[in-house]
C-alpha cells in the first residue's frame, strides 16, 4: 500500500486494490484537479477523548450558559430521542429524513427562544470541550498550501463550526462553509436561522443547487470526501465533473463492526 497508515487494524476496504488505484489516480491528476468536501461534527471534529464524547456545534450551545437549566433539558431530552434515529442502521434514509427535520425544527425554537448573544459565542466556544481531530494541523495546513479548496458542508451550526477551526487557527482562506448559519437582530440577539434548514441527511445537491461553488472549481474534478454517516455520502452531488472519487468515513459509534462491514463499507463505495 502506498499510504502506511492504510495496513493499520483500525482501517476497513472492502476493495483495497480499487482503494489503491483511487489514489493513485488523485495523485497523478495533482493538487490542480483536487477538491476536498468534508464533514465537520465528528468528521473534521473529535468524536471522543479520555473517554467522554466531545460536543457537536449544537452541544457546545446545549451545554453553554447561554441558555437555561430549563431549555437544556428539553434539548437533552431532544438529543435522546433523536440521536439514535440519526444513526439506526436498520431505518432508512426516508424513513429518517421527516424525523432529522423535526429534530432540527424543535431545537431552533428552543434556541430562538434564549435570547442569545451573538458576541458571547466566541467564549462559550473557548470554554468547551470542543477539539479537532488528531493531525488537523497537517490536513488543513497542506490544503492550504497546496491551494487545495475545502468544503466544509455541515448540517452543525456554522457561527459556532467557524469559531472552531478560527480558535484553531486553521480558518484559511481556501475553506469555504456551507451550514446552518444563526440570524440575529440589530441588537445581536438570535431570532432564527438563514436560508434551508441542513440536517443529516439533505446535505446534497438541493442544498448547493443555487451556489456557484462547483461551477467556480470545475476543473478540479477530483474528490477526496470525508464524513461520519451515510447522509454525507451525497455531499458531492453537485460536483460539475467528476472523474475520481475517493470517500472516507468514520466509524464513530456503536454500530455492530458487521453492520459497518455489510452495510456501509459498500456504501462508501470501497
Ligand atoms: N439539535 C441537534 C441537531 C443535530 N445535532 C448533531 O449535529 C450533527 C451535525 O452535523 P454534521 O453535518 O456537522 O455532522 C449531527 O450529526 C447531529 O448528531 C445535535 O447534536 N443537536
Amino acid at each position: 500500500m502506498i499510504i502506511p497508515e492504510l495496513s493499520k487494524s483500525t482501517v476497513r476496504m472492502k476493495d483495497p486494490e480499487r482503494v489503491r488505484e483511487l489514489i493513485m489516480a488523485l495523485q497523478s491528476g495533482g493538487e490542480k484537479k483536487l477538491q476536498v468536501i468534508s464533514d465537520f461534527d465528528m468528521t473534521l471534529s473529535r468524536f471522543g477523548h479520555n473517554g467522554e464524547r466531545c460536543p457537536t456545534c449544537y452541544n457546545i450551545i446545549d451545554n453553554s450558559k447561554l441558555i437555561s437549566e430549563d431549555c437544556r433539558k428539553k434539548l437533552k431530552d431532544l438529543f435522546n430521542i433523536y440521536y439514535p434515529l440519526e444513526i439506526d442502521p436498520d431505518r432508512t434514509i426516508e424513513e429518517k429524513f421527516p424525523l432529522m427535520i423535526e429534530w432540527w425544527s424543535k431545537a431552533h425554537t428552543l434556541l430562538c427562544e434564549q435570547n442569545i448573544q451573538k458576541d458571547k459565542l466566541a467564549q462559550v466556544v473557548k470554554e468547551s470541550q470542543a477539539m479537532l481531530r488528531e493531525g488537523f494541523e497537517v490536513f488543513f495546513a497542506s490544503l492550504h498550501r497546496s491551494e487545495i479548496p475545502l468544503l466544509i458542508f455541515s448540517a452543525g451550526i456554522g457561527d459556532v463550526l467557524e469559531e472552531i477551526i478560527r480558535q484553531a487557527g486553521v480558518f484559511y482562506p481556501n475553506i469555504n462553509v456551507v451550514s446552518n448559519y444563526m440570524d440575529f437582530d440589530e441588537n445581536g440577539i438570535l431570532v432564527g436561522f438563514k436560508g434551508e434548514l441542513i440536517h443529516t441527511y439533505n446535505k446534497n445537491n438541493s442544498i448547493l443547487r443555487d451556489r456557484a461553488y462547483f461551477q467556480q472549481i470545475k476543473d478540479r474534478s477530483n474528490i477526496l470526501l470525508v464524513g461520519d454517516t451515510l447522509g454525507d455520502l451525497t455531499m458531492a452531488d453537485g460536483v460539475a465533473k467528476l472523474d475520481n472519487i475517493l470517500r472516507i468515513g468514520f466509524l464513530n459509534d456503536k454500530i455492530s463492526g458487521r453492520t459497518w462491514f455489510c452495510r456501509v463499507i459498500p456504501s462508501f463505495g470501497l
